[in-house]
């Protein structure tokens, strides 16, 4: 079954119809942007849906809320999904063709490989959420390989997934060009992501804090401050002291390696994770 719902939108659901769609679009000689998403679409998404539509003659989006990439004491069951509206956001955002392929489609009985990027997936989200990044680089490496994109588009908000999905395309030479769009953030700054809908007011106030320490080391590094122990001491400090939020890490890192870094590099990002009530959220800015 291809069109399980009413859709102001084309969507599919199986791979072999996905290609053929794709196909007959490059057969026009048309390029293909693709972004892949978890659905319950924000502002974020569709920035990434309007940088495709520029770049691509033809944009597909894909929704799936993928097992593998959630650990047993995660949010798989509760995650928001929001299907109707999803549809309409990619619509309005100028998306061609909606991919919501099925976890049997994705994952069929007997699926046994999976793909690991090793040392950039062990660190920072990878030490907290073990296997994540594995589940995300499967699902990718499953989802590009569908689409055969010329280019794939994906958030700055999550810096690290678009790091290892750098490292895995070059590694694997997935023939796709990786595109990182900058974060999308509500008018106080707190970055846009579908799990701040779990937040209460009062979570939402405090959540605020990761932007917050994110602009003290911007505005400490653009004061000459070289002591970059001393910023991320800082920034922890901000986060442990404020109500509801539990620090998970606020550290300063090399741009490309994403190894902690103690004096300034010419390339460096501040990254932060905090569980903010019971919602786990990161964020990150560059510092140079
Ligand atoms: N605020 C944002 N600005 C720009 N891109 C974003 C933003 N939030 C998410 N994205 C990007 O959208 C793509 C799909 O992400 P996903 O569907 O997981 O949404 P999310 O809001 O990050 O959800 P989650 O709450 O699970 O982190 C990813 O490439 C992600 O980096
Ligand atoms: C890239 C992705 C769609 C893979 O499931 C997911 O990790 C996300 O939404 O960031
Ligand atoms: N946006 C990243 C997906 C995840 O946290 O599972």
């Amino acid at each position: 079954m291809s069109e399980p719902f009413t859709s102001p939108i084309k969507t599919v659901q199986e791979i072999p119809e996905l290609r053929t769609l794709i196909q007959s679009q490059r057969k026009q000689d048309a390029s293909i942007g693709f972004v892949p998403t978890m659905g319950a679409l924000h502002a974020g998404h569709v920035s990434l849906i309007e940088a495709a539509r520029e770049e691509c003659d033809f944009v597909v989006v894909s929704i799936f809320v993928n097992p593998t990439q959630f650990g047993p004491n995660e949010d798989f069951d509760s995650y928001p999904r929001l299907l109707a509206q999803d549809l309409e956001k990619c619509q309005t955002a100028g998306a061609d063709l909606v991919w919501v392929p099925t976890t049997d489609i994705m994952y069929p009985p007997h699926f046994s490989t999976y793909v690991e990027v090793k040392t950039l997936s062990e660190i920072l989200e990878g030490a907290t959420r073990t296997n994540h990044f594995q589940g995300v680089t499967t699902i990718v490496t499953k989802l590009l390989l569908s689409c055969l994109p010329d280019k794939a588009f994906f958030g700055a908000k999550d810096y690290q997934q678009q790091a290892i999905i750098r490292q895995m395309c070059l590694d694997l030479n997935i023939p796709v060009e990786i595109k990182t769009c900058p974060t999308v953030r509500d008018a106080d700054g707190l970055a846009l992501s579908s799990r701040n809908t779990y937040l209460s007011e009062t979570e939402r106030e405090s959540a605020l804090s990761l932007s917050h320490a994110l602009n003290l080391a911007k505005e400490k590094i653009q004061a000459g401050e070289t002591n970059l122990s001393h910023i991320k001491t800082e920034m922890q400090r901000l986060l442990t002291t404020t109500p509801l939020v539990k620090l998970d890490y606020a550290t300063i890192v090399d741009a490309q390696t994403l190894e902690e870094i103690e004096t300034p590099h010419p390339k460096m990002v501040a990254l932060v994770a905090a569980f903010v009530g019971t919602t786990r959220l990161i964020d990150n800015c560059t510092l140079n």
